[in-house]
């Protein structure tokens, strides 16, 4: 199979996936894989990410330019490219619109600390649940370029980037070497992000 078509068979099976767990509602959430050094394949735009056919995945470069300019991409396809762009090691990306994600990103301020979960571990360099993440919140802008330059202006000003962040009112963005990282990666933020929430309820 070509690099282009095991993309996109990864891409639709993580649709039916995320979907399956309640977090792309309606037409919600977009997800790609990096084919190479300056190509992506992404969800095509609108599309519901549970029902996706790899008709509804795309090529687009490093500046999300489509190959095929009758197919649109993601509306978010420039937050996929900045984390390709300045994460080397960044295989795949995935972006959801959950419960947990939507109100923490609303009531959290600029970020979300986790610490002591067993699951920090899907993350990199956390071999034990004795650690912290502090996972970004940035405001949510229709305008997604200039949000790409906030996260650059704000991933500059970092040491340890961890590798995802929350979008306010909107969702989060994970990413992983791979698919099934980011999957992983995915399903255990949603877990620690529902357990604050919870705990916040109970206080
Ligand atoms: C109805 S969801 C609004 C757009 C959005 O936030 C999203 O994740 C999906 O946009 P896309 O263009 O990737 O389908
Ligand atoms: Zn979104």
């Amino acid at each position: 199979m070509r690099l282009e078509e095991q993309a996109a068979v990864q891409i639709v099976a993580a649709g039916r996936r995320l979907d399956a767990l309640g977090w792309v509602p309606a037409t919600a959430g977009n997800f790609s894989v990096r084919l190479d050094a300056r190509r992506l394949a992404v969800t095509v735009s609108g599309r519901h990410k549970g029902f996706l056919t790899t008709d509804d995945v795309m090529v687009v470069d490093l500046d999300g330019v489509a190959e095929d300019p009758a197919k649109r991409s993601s509306a978010e396809t420039l937050l996929h490219c900045g984390i390709y762009r300045r994460f080397p090691e960044a295989g795949a990306v995935l972006h959801g619109h959950s419960i947990a994600n939507t109100v923490l990103s609303r009531v959290a301020g600029g970020s979300v600390t986790l610490a002591g979960y067993e699951l920090l571990k899907v993350f990199p360099g956390l071999p034990t649940h004795e650690a912290s993440v502090d996972l970004p919140v940035v405001p949510n802008d229709q305008d997604i370029a200039r949000m790409q330059r906030g996260l650059d202006a704000l991933w500059d000003g970092m040491g340890a980037i961890p590798p995802g962040y929350l979008i306010q009112g909107h969702g989060s963005y994970v990413w992983a070497p791979d698919m099934p990282m980011a999957l992983a990666r995915m399903e255990g933020l949603e877990f620690m992000l529902r357990c604050v929430l919870e705990e916040r309820s109970l206080r």
